[in-house]
């Protein structure tokens, strides 16, 4: 059965992000699926051995179509594996808050997943925050003003390093071996 990778993306970074980790994980156990989590009928989460979900990082929260999927079908995912993962720019933010506010941010993200999780006993596996791209015409007049205000850069923080590593640990955690190096290590975009 595929491991399902499923993302909220309003301006691709996420889904980006998500096509690369289905890729690097295909590389080593294959199948994998990556899927809009508008196009999941969540019927079908039971025919999957292990999920991924993903979400743009909006005001330090997950979009509402992310969060209320989970919760909506946390009693489902109870069966299932579950990793999460939140992509917003905190590499933007001024460096003499950057490392303060990305462990705050990655904490309240995990928090809140975990919360929506509980509701129908499942559990979370692990949530990473990835950096993906900001640019300055995806945001609107408010954010773009307040985050000018704070001395935060636009750009495309995106780290496909610490994707591929990331991916890896969900391989290990699913108990499968890493296959050797250099195989599969270019998967994805
Ligand atoms: C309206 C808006 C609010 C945002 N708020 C945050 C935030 O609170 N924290 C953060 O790290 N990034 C924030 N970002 C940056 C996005 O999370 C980042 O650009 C992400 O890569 C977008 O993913 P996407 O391309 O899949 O939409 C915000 C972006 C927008 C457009």
């Amino acid at each position: 059965m595929p491991i399902l990778i499923i993302y909220a993306s309003p301006h691709g970074s996420t889904r980006a992000i998500a096509e690369r980790i289905s890729s690097r994980i295909a590389s080593q156990i294959p199948p994998t699926e990556v899927h809009a989590l508008s196009d999941i009928d969540p019927a079908t989460l039971s025919s999957y051995t292990a999920i991924v979900i993903g979400s743009a990082v909006h005001k330090v929260a997950w979009l509402h179509d992310a969060t209320t999927f989970v919760h909506a079908n946390s009693t489902a995912l109870a069966n299932l594996p579950v990793f999460a993962f939140s992509v917003g720019a905190p590499a933007g933010m001024p460096k003499f808050v950057r490392a303060r506010f990305e462990r705050s941010e990655e904490k309240r993200l995990e928090g809140a997943v975990e919360k929506e999780l509980k509701s129908g006993k499942a559990t979370l596996e692990a949530h990473k925050l990835f950096n993906g791209k900001f640019e300055r015409e995806d945001a609107g007049w408010c954010v773009r003003t307040m985050f000018a205000c704070f001395g935060g850069r636009f750009g495309d923080f995106t780290d496909w390093d610490t994707v591929d590593k990331w991916a890896d640990t969900i391989v290990a955690k699913l108990n499968k071996p890493v296959t050797g190096e250099g195989e599969g290590g270019g998967a994805g975009n």
